[in-house]
């Protein structure tokens, strides 16, 4: 198992597959891109599923999500995600992804054997999305999307980050196209995350914000048990999802609402470094180690060390904080 100091034991694991992409958030990078990780420093596919392996049949992994950077550009992603179906026990498998080329990716990822996908989007209006993006692709981002529910990778859900003067009013109007399509919607708190180290906690857009812009929906509290998922979730009244279940909205309030206590997450970077938090400072090579013929149980043991030091929270708060040199599309969002 995957046990740290405080009881708390890692069974999803967050893998990068790559650091590129073909976005620019402006809350992840900045517009001229970043120095990508050189090839040989990138773990093969090979080396994935090696890596994936040990975690399901040696550490109890039971959950793999695929991650970046930008995921369905590795071109390896297919295979990467049949490997890890072919495991036993299966592990549940998704994908977060900012859904370019979604449309065509759609149903060979399903076939694979992957579960679910979470598709990145901030807004709906297309110049906003030039804006914040730095790109003009939310047309094929739509597109994705629809691919993705009708090849059954659903519950699609919707993350959005909203940012203060760009987006902060569009969260309304972002819930009702996802009832609308029967996508669930959650909207994600700013972290300091980004690569150019420009976050201020005054200009984030909280939770309790975000709550009181979604009142006219009258939210109500959901009967579900949240366990340790992230997102905070409400029943929309008057709405079903697309499998006739209530509709839900969720938030995920990282900075106001940490939910560190029930952390149940293992990262693995592009490079091989296990990471124990989103926002640890210090990571384990098992890269290293496997280019120097480390056995499984090596590999297994390090990773067990690895998450035995991990702290009990993000201490976003404490006056001591540092924000990791890594950015999230390097670590792994
Ligand atoms: N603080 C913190 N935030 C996280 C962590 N993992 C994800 N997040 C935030 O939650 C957002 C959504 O993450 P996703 O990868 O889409 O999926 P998820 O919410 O973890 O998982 P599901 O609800 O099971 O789909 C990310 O964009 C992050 O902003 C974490 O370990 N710690
Ligand atoms: C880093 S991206 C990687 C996957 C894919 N490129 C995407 O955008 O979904 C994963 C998630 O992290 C979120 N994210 C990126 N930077 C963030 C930040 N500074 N604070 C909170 N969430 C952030 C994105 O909105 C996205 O939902
Ligand atoms: S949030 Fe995702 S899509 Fe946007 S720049 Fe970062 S890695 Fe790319
Ligand atoms: S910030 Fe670290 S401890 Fe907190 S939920 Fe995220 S990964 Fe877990």
């Amino acid at each position: 198992m995957l046990a740290d100091r405080f009881g708390r034991v890692a069974t999803d694991l967050r893998v990068s597959l790559t650091d590129r992409c073909n976005l620019r958030c402006t809350y992840c990078m900045p517009a001229e891109g970043l120095a990508w990780l050189p090839r040989e420093e990138q773990l093969t596919d090979d080396e994935v599923n090696r890596l994936v392996r040990i975690g399901v049949e040696l550490l109890g992994i039971t959950e793999v999500r695929f991650t970046g950077g930008e995921p369905l550009l590795r071109r390896g992603l297919v295979g990467i995600i049949q490997a890890a179906a072919a495991l036993t026990p299966r592990p549940r498998l998704m994908v977060t992804t900012n859904g370019i080329g979604l449309e065509r990716m759609a149903v060979p990822l399903r076939e694979a054997g992957l579960d679910r996908i979470n598709v990145s989007l901030d807004t709906l209006d297309a110049e906003r999305f030039q804006a914040l993006t730095r790109r003009d692709r939310l047309a094929d981002v739509l597109v994705g999307l629809e691919a993705a529910a009708s090849a059954g990778l659903t519950p699609v859900k919707i993350n959005t980050v909203l940012m203060r003067g760009i987006n902060e009013d569009e969260a309304p109007a972002l819930l009702r196209f996802a009832l609308r399509y029967g996508y669930q919607q959650r909207f994600i708190e700013q972290m300091p995350l980004d690569a150019q180290h420009q976050w201020d906690r005054h200009e984030m857009v909280t939770a309790e914000e975000i709550l009181a812009s979604l009142a006219p929906f009258g939210l109500q509290a959901d009967p579900v048990s949240r366990g340790t998922a992230p997102a905070e979730t409400w029943l929309v009244p008057g709405h079903l999802d697309a499998a006739g279940e209530p509709a839900r909205v969720g938030v995920i309030g990282s900075v106001t609402r940490p939910f560190c206590g029930d952390c149940d997450r293992t990262r693995l970077t592009a490079d091989g470094q296990v990471r124990n938090c989103l926002f640890a400072t210090e990571e384990s090579d098992l890269r290293k180690l496997m280019r120097g013929g480390a056995s499984d149980d090596d590999l297994a043991e390090a990773w067990r060390v690895a998450m035995r030091g991990k702290r009990a929270g993000h201490g976003i708060d404490d006056p001591s904080f540092l924000q990791p040199a890594r950015p999230m599309s390097a670590i792994g969002g």
